[in-house]
């Protein structure tokens, strides 16, 4: 098999005439097919239940985007008996062929690249460019693991030699596994969540966040024409506590790739250690959860290159992201200088309907901007509400950006994820303070700073504990195969989506020895 080195996928900031044609374009036709139903993916067929998961336009929310079948504890185990029959055989597919699968399914996905950006910009309230990176994302997972794939062929283990004996050890697939996805990065987390396991040999349950059926449906579309044998990829649209709490209980799941929140994070890793009936393995659980990551900004920083950075990283897809900044740790000298303009940037900032193209689409959902406004409320107690902290008018779950200044670093907004558009800024007194503070919550995902002192940087190389940790640019938007992905601490237990040891999470070697 010859694949070309691995490359990422531009993203489109549609600055053109004719990437905004072919944008506009691309939502007419989405929207064109609004209210459309979509069934399960089982055994390599889609079929429908008497329930339906409704996917609503966080924009104008009256919109039906689309719905699909709802799962309940039947199609469950339908799927895992579809995904355990399909493991007997794919488990023993060439490894080309493998790889080959995630290589058409990745041009099928660059050849529907607009339609599944407009589907974002509809479902979750993504901007163009947000729309486009995630997609561009989903299209790296599907290229770079099928060529990190090759390097776990048969056998691929070195071992000492031994006289007299013949000494092997390779790495086999651990079997039918569950993957459950959040809705902030529905297509790119989605198919990185499942095609990681698949393409060294795994099968496959994927449960999509209950906001996000529709996008899940249309990788699903791909999955189908790009040709996986039925069993392999299966899904499962259903309740997180019903559906979802029933694979992840089950004695037949072999490994739970999870992404999500805190809470039901630890709440799968409680449930999944527990032995089930007839269950005769470990079960393997990989969790990617929350952040609360700070970017740090210095007195001899740029605050030009600062405030850039800082907006982008707090409310780029309005603070939805586990990598948002939503500290901001700045020290006594550069708060003055640095706050000016931030304030003066982020009051600029236009919100408005995400096919729109704004700088800041609506929150995800009814309960997302109930929790955010929650903790604004919160904010307004512990620190000095300066710029929003206000839902703003529209049909549309639309936040105003907002800034609270003199936030203790012990406050709740300095510690909890609000997963909004809202920053909380601590002043502190020098680097050494900056450092103390950036560390002092139970997460340890991203993390920034914006300095021009080497010294400064050297120790927060060695200091500041996060997975992921940028410099002088911002804390969003890791590059698969760049930045492998993943957190310390309770951010969850660190598998590097997009990193070269991903896959290996998914396998489990074996040894032979035979005494000649
Ligand atoms: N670390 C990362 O790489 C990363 C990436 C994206 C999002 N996240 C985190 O995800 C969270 C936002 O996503 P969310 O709101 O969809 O999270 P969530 O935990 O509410 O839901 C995630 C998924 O879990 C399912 N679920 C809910 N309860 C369940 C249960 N009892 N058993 C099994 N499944 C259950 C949901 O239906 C959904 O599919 C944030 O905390 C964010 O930081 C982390
Ligand atoms: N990997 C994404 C964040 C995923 C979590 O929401 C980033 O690097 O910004």
């Amino acid at each position: 098999m010859t694949v070309e080195p691995f490359r990422n996928q531009p993203i489109e900031t549609f600055g053109t005439e004719e990437a905004k044609r072919e944008m506009r374009e691309a939502l007419r036709r989405v929207k064109a097919e609004f209210g459309r139903h979509w069934g399960l993916y089982i055994d390599g067929a889609w079929m429908d239940t008497g329930e339906k998961i409704l996917s609503l336009n966080p924009s104008a929310p009256k919109e039906v985007v689309g719905s699909v079948a709802k799962a309940g504890r039947a199609e469950a185990e339908a799927a895992l008996e579809a995904a355990w029959r399909a493991f007997r055989t794919w488990k023993d597919w060439p490894q080309e062929d493998r790889s080959r699968l995630l290589l058409k399914a990745a041009a099928l996905m660059k050849r529907r690249r607009r339609e599944l950006e407009a589907a974002l910009v509809y479902e979750i309230g993504k901007n163009w460019t947000e729309a486009s990176a995630e997609v561009a994302e989903a299209i790296d997972f599907l290229e770079y693991y099928a060529r990190q794939a090759l390097r776990y062929k048969y056998p691929s283990v070195e071992v000492v030699p031994f006289p007299g004996e013949d000494n092997e050890s390779f790495y086999i697939p651990l079997g039918a596994g569950v993957v459950i996805a959040p809705w902030n990065f529905p297509i790119a987390i989605f198919t990185g969540m499942i095609a990681g396991p698949v393409v060294v040999g795994n099968t496959v349950v994927a449960k999509p966040a209950e906001d996000t059926v529709v996008i899940a449906a249309k990788v699903f579309e791909i999955f189908h024409e790009a040709g996986f044998p039925p069993g392999v990829v299966n899904l499962l649209p259903g309740e997180g506590r019903e559906v979802g709490a029933y694979l992840v209980e089950h004695p037949r799941t072999r490994f739970i790739n999870f992404t999500g929140s805190l809470e039901v994070g630890l709440w799968i890793h409680e449930r999944a250690a527990k032995l089930a009936p007839g269950q005769k393995w470990i079960k393997r659980v990989f969790l990617e959860l929350g952040g609360k990551d700070a970017l740090i900004v210095d007195e001899t920083a740029d605050f030009d290159a600062a405030t850039e950075g800082i907006l982008i990283s707090a409310y780029g897809f309005q603070g939805q992201k586990c990598s948002a900044a939503s500290r901001l740790i700045v020290t006594e000298k550069a708060f003055e200088p640095l706050m000016e303009r931030v304030l003066k940037r982020a009051e600029r900032l236009v919100v408005g309907p995400a096919e729109e193209n704004p700088d800041l689409g609506p929150v995800a959902s009814r309960a997302q901007e109930e929790k955010v406004l929650s903790y604004i409320e919160i904010g307004k107690g512990e620190g000095q509400l300066v710029l929003g902290g206000e839902r703003l008018e529209g049909e549309g779950y639309f936040i105003a950006p907002t800034v609270f200044t003199e936030v203790p670093p012990t406050a709740k907004i300095a510690q909890e994820e609000i997963f909004g558009p809202v920053l909380s800024v601590i002043r502190v007194k020098d680097f050494s303070e900056a450092l103390e503070v950036a560390n002092g919550t139970v997460y340890g995902l991203t993390g920034g700073v914006y300095s021009r002192k080497r010294e400064h940087l050297e120790r927060a190389r060695r200091e500041f504990h996060v997975g992921n940790l940028y410099f002088n640019r911002k804390i969003t938007g890791a590059l698969v195969g760049v930045q492998p992905f993943g957190g310390f601490h309770l951010s969850g237990t660190n598998t590097k989506a997009g990193g070269p040891d991903y896959l290996l999470h998914f396998l489990e070697m074996k040894t032979v020895a035979e005494r000649f």
